[in-house]
């Protein structure tokens, strides 16, 4: 147990002694500091009050939060009260700053292995101490990671964090969009259901790649950006070819933690139990390697500030013209932002086409080499397409969808893209999140039976303070895995299926269809079409609006006759052919389906679109109607912008494949 938490900090300015600056928020300053009577220093956080006006119920939660905590992994308060304007928080000083500082100042491309382990393990066993007290922490990221000179990690910043036990208000708070947006899970994107413990899983697995990376996927977008490229595309996660250095259990506690439905998430508790774990070492060891010899944190701190400085001033030209534009938190691309119609209004103008480094970035890679390899069979990102693509007449099933979704904006704006992510069957299936429910259903939800029971026993008893029962005794519990954890665990093994099986699951996909085996989706087509036997006749095998593919197509070009027996190694070769050509002119006739719809929903609707959302962009939001107006009109940009790079990505795919085929027939 830590020995200042037992001492009586003063609550009194006048017995401290402000040094220099050695962090800043978004509500924040954070100086290094001594406590007079106690001769000891301490980091103290400023918050002016009069710029937090709007959000001082979040400071209440979290100078509250901060106070009541207690396990080693937080970064507990030790007093708070006000000065002038401005309330100040008494903290330990943790002087090797957080692990985005340490990274920006002396580790640019991320810590090794040994040190992300030991740094996710502590991380892990805070986050298993705050579900088990019921709180969400929301902002979980490596600056607000904290580290102290003989390794000591804590996780701080409760600025955003939420209880899960709440009621009215606070329970509301629940369904907005607080956090920040690279490390935003999608269903806090979302609103669609609300949110719980899980949200905090997804960033602790944004965090592990922030650390393996240097920074966290797509940190250099804008908010806005970012918010539809982790609801458009696949989770990120290690890459196979990239992050060579990184173990396969490393690669699979990501995969595990970023799955888009939070229902497939692990619990913290379970997550501890994860094999990659076992190879964390005392925190002793960080001091050896990534705390040793590294500058004091005031100087680091100035030495970040000047350079962010000095990219602002470079930049300033760029954006002159955006007044409004919030640049500090566009290149930080980090700090808290809530959904709110300015910041959209801002980002939106920032939104460049390019998603050059990014599309780099495994994830999408990843997702389209998924795409290459599996054929016509569309990702699950973009389930509204693809789930219809068999059985749909008109094949425009998932535009129909996605109308449907849209007469549903006033009431939940970000609705209306559903069908485009990958929402579970259960989500789907649920009507309300659990915790919503009555006591019995937010149980479920709970990272541990026990734990449920002890943090319901809070709610009746209104007892926020019983989280700061002995943190043994807490951790104690905690440690083990459950029954039920364990026995889901054998039961559904997709349940936790990570990125690498999902790897070995695409390259048996790929080895199935050079075998010539049509894969399901294809398999129900062929039927429609035609089979072998037609090709071999030098019939149409396909007729699919303008495109006409027959057996002729497949046959030698020396071949005179264009009908001669097929050798035997020919004949292997014919079904991969046939089957490709078939995708192919599936996707062209697919592609020209969507164009001509794209088309039409342009011509018809970019007239509004531009009216609705250029005249009400301009003025300020008088009457919640408006606003309602005014989510509708972004969104409907978005869903454009969806159309079209699912447009675009098609096109491309149709152009590998006729490469493919090209290459093929070179081939023979
Ligand atoms: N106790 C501490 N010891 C050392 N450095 C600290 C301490 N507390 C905070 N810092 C530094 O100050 C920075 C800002 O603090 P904090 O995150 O609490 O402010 P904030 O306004 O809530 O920030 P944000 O909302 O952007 O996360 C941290 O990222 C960290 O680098």
């Amino acid at each position: 147990m830590d020995h200042a938490l037992e001492k009586k900090f003063p609550v009194n300015a006048k017995d401290y002694k402000l040094y220099e600056e050695i962090g800043e928020g978004v509500s924040a300053t954070v100086y290094r500091a001594l406590c007079i009577p106690l001769n000891e220093i301490v980091a103290i956080k400023v918050l002016d009050l009069e710029k937090c006006n709007n959000d001082l119920d979040g400071i209440r939660r979290e100078v509250k939060t901060m106070s009541l905590i207690n396990h080693p992994n937080l970064l507990k308060s030790h007093c708070s009260f006000t000065n002038d304007q401005n309330l100040w928080v008494v903290m330990p000083y943790m002087a090797g700053g957080s692990c985005m500082h340490i990274m920006k100042s002396a580790y640019p491309d991320g810590f090794d292995e040994p040190v992300i382990a030991i740094l996710l393990h502590e991380v892990l066993k805070a986050l298993v101490y705050l579900h088990g007290q019921g709180h969400i922490h929301r902002d979980v990221k490596s600056g607000n990671i904290l580290v102290d000179l003989k390794g000591a990690v804590k996780l701080a910043d409760f600025g955003v964090s939420a209880c899960m036990f709440d009621t009215g208000d606070r329970q509301r708070s629940r369904n907005t969009f607080v956090g920040t947006p690279c490390w935003m899970a999608p269903e806090v994107m979302q609103q669609l259901h609300g949110y719980d413990f899980k949200a905090d899983i997804w960033s602790f697995g944004i965090t592990a790649l922030e650390l393996a990376h240097g920074h966290a996927p797509f940190s250099k977008y804008p908010p806005m950006k970012v918010l539809l490229l982790t609801l458009q595309n696949a989770p990120p996660g290690l890459d196979y070819e990239r992050d060579k250095r990184f173990s396969k259990s490393f690669k699979e506690l990501v995969g595990t933690c970023l799955v888009k439905d939070p229902k497939k998430r692990p619990t913290s508790e379970k997550l501890l139990k994860h094999p990659f774990f076992k190879q964390a070492r005392s925190v002793n060891y960080l001091s050896r390697t990534i705390l040793h010899g590294l500058t004091p944190l005031g100087d680091r701190f100035r030495i970040l500030k000047e350079k962010d400085a000095a990219i602002l001033e470079q930049n300033k030209a760029l954006y002159e013209d955006k007044e409004q534009l919030s640049q500090k938190e566009y290149i930080r691309g980090i700090s808290e932002w809530n959904f709110n119609l300015e910041d959209l209004k801002r980002q939106a103008s920032m939104i460049q086409e390019d998603v050059d480094d990014d599309s780099k970035d495994s994830s999408i890679k990843r997702e389209w080499q998924e795409d290459l390899l599996q054929g016509e069979r569309l990702s699950p990102e973009r389930s509204g397409l693809s789930n219809s693509a068999s059985n749909d007449e008109d094949g425009y099933g998932g535009l129909h969808d996605l109308g449907s979704s849209l007469n549903s904006f006033p009431i939940k704006p970000l609705q209306a893209l559903k069908g485009w992510f990958d929402v579970g069957e259960d989500d789907q299936n649920a009507s309300t999140p659990s915790w919503k429910g009555s006591v019995s259903d937010s149980e479920e939800q709970l990272p541990e039976k026990s734990s449920s029971k002890y943090a319901l026993d809070n709610i009746k008893e209104h007892h926020i303070e019983s989280a700061t029962m002995s943190t043994d005794s807490k951790t104690d519990r905690s440690e083990g895995l459950s029954q039920h954890d364990a026995q889901s665990a054998k039961q559904d093994p997709k349940e936790l299926m990570g990125e690498w099986e999902r790897d070995d699951l695409q390259r048996k996909c790929k080895s199935d269809n050079c075998s010539g085996q049509p894969s399901n989706w294809q398999k129900g087509d062929i039927g429609r079409f035609s089979n072998i036997e037609d090709a071999s006749n030098g019939a149409v095998i396909q007729c699919k609006g303008r495109f006409k593919v027959t057996s002729t197509d497949l046959l030698p070009k020396g071949s005179a006759s264009g009908f001669t027996t097929p050798n035997p190694a020919m004949r292997s070769i014919l079904p991969s052919l046939n089957s490709i050509l078939q995708q192919n002119a599936m996707q062209r006739e697919e592609i020209l389906k969507l164009m001509k719809h794209v088309e039409q929903m342009t011509d018809k609707q970019s007239e509004t679109f531009d009216l609705i959302s250029n005249e009400l962009l301009q003025a300020p939001p008088a009457t919640a109607k408006e606003k309602e107006l005014q989510s509708l009109a972004i969104h409907l940009q978005q869903i454009n912008e969806s159309l079209n790079e699912d447009l675009h990505k098609h096109r491309t795919r149709n152009a590998q494949l006729e490469k493919h085929i090209s290459d093929l027939s070179n081939q023979k």
